[in-house]
């Protein structure tokens, strides 16, 4: 079975995939200090507790974070006896190709992210990942990744604003009732919330306008949802598409190796 770990700034995800399904989802907050002993020591523990009898044979790692690809990889050595796959490596081939200036690291999450959307849609896409950071993966016709956008985090913005000013509290997004506050946490969610539409929006109709096609806008990230509540932003949305995606790639760097 293979292990699939998405690592991003904020939080990793581990998940098992049998070839047909994932039989488990655990997520942790991403710390570079973590070793493999723990991680082993926790995902053993949560294998057993949900009687999860799983003979891990693959890895597959993504990770946003430099510094944690090491731990992840003594615990694939260490306890699986296998050599993880991590994306961005050059061991690492991806089935779409990757147009951007040279000398770029685009983050590996965005591959994957490109990958898992054109396996799912095919080409011509848009897609949103609401995590840290916000980004737009912009995929071309073909399937490959030709760019797009990095803005701040939906939470990251709200931090932000508690972080530079002495008299706003900490506040987590939701929908206001209004789009004017009458007190200050409305006031903090309104900005965010209904600025944030406002990114989405246009960043997507530039992008379309830019490429001069149309282009489907797919949503990952646990926030889609609530902004899609209020207006219709995206075509799709799949909660582990980073996830689908890894499993693409280690099929595709399977068959390749055969
Ligand atoms: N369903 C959700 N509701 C509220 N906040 C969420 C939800 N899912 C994720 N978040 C928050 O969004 C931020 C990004 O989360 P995540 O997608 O795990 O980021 P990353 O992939 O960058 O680690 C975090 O601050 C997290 O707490
Ligand atoms: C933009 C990101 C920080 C998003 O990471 P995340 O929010 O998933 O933690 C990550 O994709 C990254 O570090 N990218 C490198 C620069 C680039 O993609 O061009
Ligand atoms: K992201």
């Amino acid at each position: 079975m293979l292990l699939a770990v998405d690592c991003g700034n904020t939080n990793t995800v581990f998940s098992i995939w049998d070839g047909e399904s994932f039989i488990a989802t655990w997520r942790t907050a991403t710390e570079w200090q973590r070793t493999a002993d723990q991680y082993y020591v926790w995902l053993s523990t949560l294998m057993r507790l949900q009687e999860i009898e799983a003979d891990i044979t693959d890895m597959i790692i993504s990770s946003t974070v430099p510094r944690v690809v090491f731990n992840l990889r003594v615990l694939a050595d260490r306890y699986f006896h296998t050599r993880p796959l991590v994306v961005g490596k050059p061991e690492c081939r991806l089935p779409v190709d990757v147009r951007v200036d040279a000398g770029t690291a685009v983050g590996p999450d965005r591959l994957v992210n490109t990958v898992a959307g054109y396996d799912l849609h095919g080409g011509n896409l848009v897609i949103v990942d609401f995590g840290t950071a916000t980004t737009f993966d912009v995929v071309a016709a073909d399937g490959a990744y030709i760019g797009g956008v990095i803005a701040p985090g939906v939470n990251l913005s709200l931090e932000a604003l508690h972080n530079a000013a002495a008299a706003l509290p900490h506040v987590d997004i939701s929908q206001p009732q209004a789009v004017i506050g009458t007190n200050t946490v409305a006031c903090m969610q309104s900005g965010v919330f209904w600025g944030y539409i406002g990114l989405v929006r246009e960043i997507c109709a530039r992008i379309k306008a830019e490429r001069g096609t149309e282009m489907r806008v797919i949503a990952t990230g646990g926030l889609a949802p609530l902004f899609q509540q209020a207006v219709d932003l995206f075509d799709d949305y799949h909660d582990d598409l980073t996830m689908h995606g890894l499993t693409v790639i280690h099929d595709f760097n399977k068959e390749k190796a055969e």
